[in-house]
């Protein structure tokens, strides 16, 4: 297993924000993280990217315990895009995306065409190529966004951990960097608010409700009107889509 949580818990004062959480994601595939607004997504995900320490339970890499490993270890390894990732010097486009290449470099090393490649492609990859050289404080949300995905990808990952990624993106940004996600054969953990989404691009899912999973596995055994009710509090109909046979929620008004 490449990331593995092992009945975390984390509290703030008497509040369990998240409660006794494990699960495996499975390597080179991409596993959503659902659940309502507060149901712990953000704090599970700064728990596997070791941002926070459980009080209890561990978070494990490749079964070495991330407590153990050292930050650049780390660094190396996972990726992580916030919910409100910022950069507040005024960088160009290119210089955000060569901060990815940090942990692989040594104080006294060189840039190297290596580094040059891994920024190419992850600005490619990011569709933010032609926009290298504009100024950060020019870009748009989503080209910000995309840059912070950019960034993540130069860091070139086995584990790539994202929150709200879709967030600011335009249709066509949204269902980009889905797929491109879904293409990677790193292990993704990828906090979703778009259901249909989800159920479309993730091998698997995970929802969260007050700190707990309360429903893991496949979208199509996840993703139910009853769950849609019980979790989400909201009245819809489910359907294996025609086009991509996935499970394809219909909201009711
Ligand atoms: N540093 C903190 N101090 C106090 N409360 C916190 C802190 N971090 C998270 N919480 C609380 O923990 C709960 C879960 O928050 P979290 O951001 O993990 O949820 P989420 O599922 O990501 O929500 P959203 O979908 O709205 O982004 C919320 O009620 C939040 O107020």
């Amino acid at each position: 297993m490449s990331i593995t949580a092992e009945n975390l818990v984390w509290r703030i004062g008497s509040r369990t924000i998240v409660d006794g959480v494990s699960f495996a994601a499975e390597p080179g595939r991409m596993l959503g993280l659902l659940g309502p607004n507060g149901s712990g997504k953000t704090s599970l995900l700064r728990l596997l990217t070791g941002l926070k320490r459980p009080q209890s339970g561990r978070v494990l890499l490749d079964g070495s315990d991330l407590a153990s490993l050292g930050a650049r270890t780390v660094a190396r390894r996972v990726a992580f895009v916030e919910q409100h990732a910022t950069t507040s010097a005024n960088l160009r486009v290119v210089d955000v995306v060569r901060l990815g290449r940090f942990p692989h470099r040594s104080w006294m090393s060189r840039w190297t065409h290596a580094d040059d490649r891994a920024v190419d492609e992850a600005l490619q990859r990011a569709g933010m190529q032609d926009r290298r050289n504009e100024r950060w404080q020019s870009l748009s949300g989503g080209e910000k966004q995309r840059t912070h995905i950019a960034r993540a990808l130069a860091q070139t990952p086995t584990e790539l951990i994202l929150d709200e990624p879709t967030n600011h993106l335009d249709i066509q940004h949204q269902i980009g960097v889905l797929k491109l996600v879904a293409s990677l054969p790193i292990t993704s953990v990828v906090a979703l608010h778009d259901l249909n989404h989800a159920a479309m691009f993730c091998d698997r899912v995970i929802v969260m409700q007050q700190g707990r999973i309360v429903a893991s596995g496949p979208p199509d055994a996840v993703i139910s009107e009853t769950l849609l009710r019980e979790v989400f509090s909201v009245e819809a109909r489910v359907e294996a889509s025609p086009h991509h046979h996935r499970p394809h929620i219909h909201y009711l008004r």
